[in-house]
């Protein structure tokens, strides 16, 4: 049976999108948006999160050897980036497709303003039948600004926007049980998702004009699976990839996806970074909050330390009592508050359940 996912992430690498000699492949870009079309023709609802931007600019203009390496990405990117948006334009117009450009920096997920902002965008386009094709705003995301890669980024709009699939398209079949050149090595189809550790057999190499690596992809991958999303690593220059990965004709490697979790706990879920302070937890508090089934709030009995200062409606992070990261939560109050009633009993929850995202496990 054929694959039921409508709302569809497709992320396409930069290797994807690559020749050998760094430009980009127009052939393969042609493919894909061929590809999208016929998804499309299918009713299904597509996202496109695309890299290419700094090989766009590459066949465009030749940056100044003086330029450091920042700057040249930056010039390249912003000149590759319309070159990019206006081929799939081109390409997808012949289909009669029309396509928008958005462009984000991880600073736009940690606000969540900016959030609910560019959710109401993405739902306004899906609802008048547009292709939104997303990268990261190169020219402003500089170093720590930075998403790891598009991996990163293609996680968020997925859980933004509650997908029912992501499809990652790179230069490999999917993940290998071992360097995926040795012809020992065998591809992983399916992982569970209570498969945690992957460096035993993802190395950190990486392909060569991609930026993560497939060990950061397979972190993305379980996360967002853990939301509730599938997520399939396969070939992008396969032959028709993406009808055929619908039709299982394919190999590839398919992160199953957990039950699904709230939309605010997916929100909280990607805003490590966003963290304003931290609240230390007792063990009898880590351990109902850890408790499987059993929806639990941080109470201030179970605090007993409060670092930095946050306001209501902060994240914060929640750290065991030997500041082992537990998860993250939306503060019910300030941390003035939360020190007056620190250990109390009988005081509102400083985080409530429905906005309590935790990664840790008992034991
Ligand atoms: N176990 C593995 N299975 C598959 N690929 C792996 C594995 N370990 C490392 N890799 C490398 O990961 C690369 C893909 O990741 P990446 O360079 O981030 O690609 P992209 O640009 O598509 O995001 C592959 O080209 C491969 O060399
Ligand atoms: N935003 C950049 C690409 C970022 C990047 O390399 O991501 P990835 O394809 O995931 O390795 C560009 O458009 O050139």
């Amino acid at each position: 049976m054929a694959l039921a996912y409508h709302r569809i992430i497709v992320k396409i690498g930069s290797n994807v999108l690559t020749q050998a000699d760094g430009f980009p492949d127009l052939t393969r870009i042609s493919h894909l948006v061929a590809q999208i079309a016929d998804l499309k023709k299918q009713g299904k609802e597509i996202i496109v999160v695309s890299s290419g931007a700094v090989a766009s600019g590459r066949s465009l203009v030749q940056v100044s050897e003086k330029a450091d390496a920042v700057t040249s990405r930056q010039v390249l990117a912003a000149v590759g980036q319309v070159k990019l948006l206006a081929t799939y334009a081109e390409l997808l117009a012949r289909q009669d497709l029309l396509c928008a450009q958005v462009l984000v920096t991880k600073e736009d997920f940690r606000d969540r303003q900016h959030y609910l902002n560019m959710q109401n965008c993405f739902r306004a386009l899906l609802q008048n039948n547009i292709i939104p094709i997303v990268n990261e705003n190169d020219v402003i995301s500089v170093t720590e600004l930075m998403f790891t890669d598009n991996d990163e980024l293609a996680g968020l709009v997925a859980t933004m926007l509650d997908a029912d699939a992501l499809l990652i398209l790179s230069n490999v079949d999917g993940i290998f049980n071992g360097n995926p050149q040795d012809p020992a090595s065998e591809l992983i189809p399916e992982i569970a998702p209570t498969t945690t550790s992957f460096s035993s057999f993802v190395s950190t190499q990486r392909s060569q004009f991609g930026r993560g690596g497939m060990i950061t992809k397979c972190h993305m991958a379980h996360k967002v699976a853990q939301l509730g999303i599938s997520v399939h690593i396969a070939n992008g220059k396969t032959e028709n990839v993406l009808p055929r990965l619908l039709r299982r004709e394919v190999v590839n490697t398919h992160f199953l996806p957990n039950k699904t979790a709230s939309s605010k706990k997916k929100w909280i879920a990607h805003s490590d970074l966003a963290a304003k302070g931290a609240v230390l937890i007792n063990a009898g508090a880590k351990t109902a909050l850890l408790t499987p089934h059993q929806a639990t709030s941080l109470l201030p009995v179970g605090v007993l330390a409060i670092m930095g200062t946050f306001q209501k409606g902060d994240i914060i992070r929640i750290l065991d009592e030997a500041g082992k990261p537990l998860g993250l939560g939306l503060a019910e109050y300030g941390s003035d508050k939360a020190l007056e009633r620190l250990g109390q009993q009988q005081q509102k929850p400083l985080v409530h359940y429905d906005y309590l995202f935790l990664t840790a496990e008992l034991g």
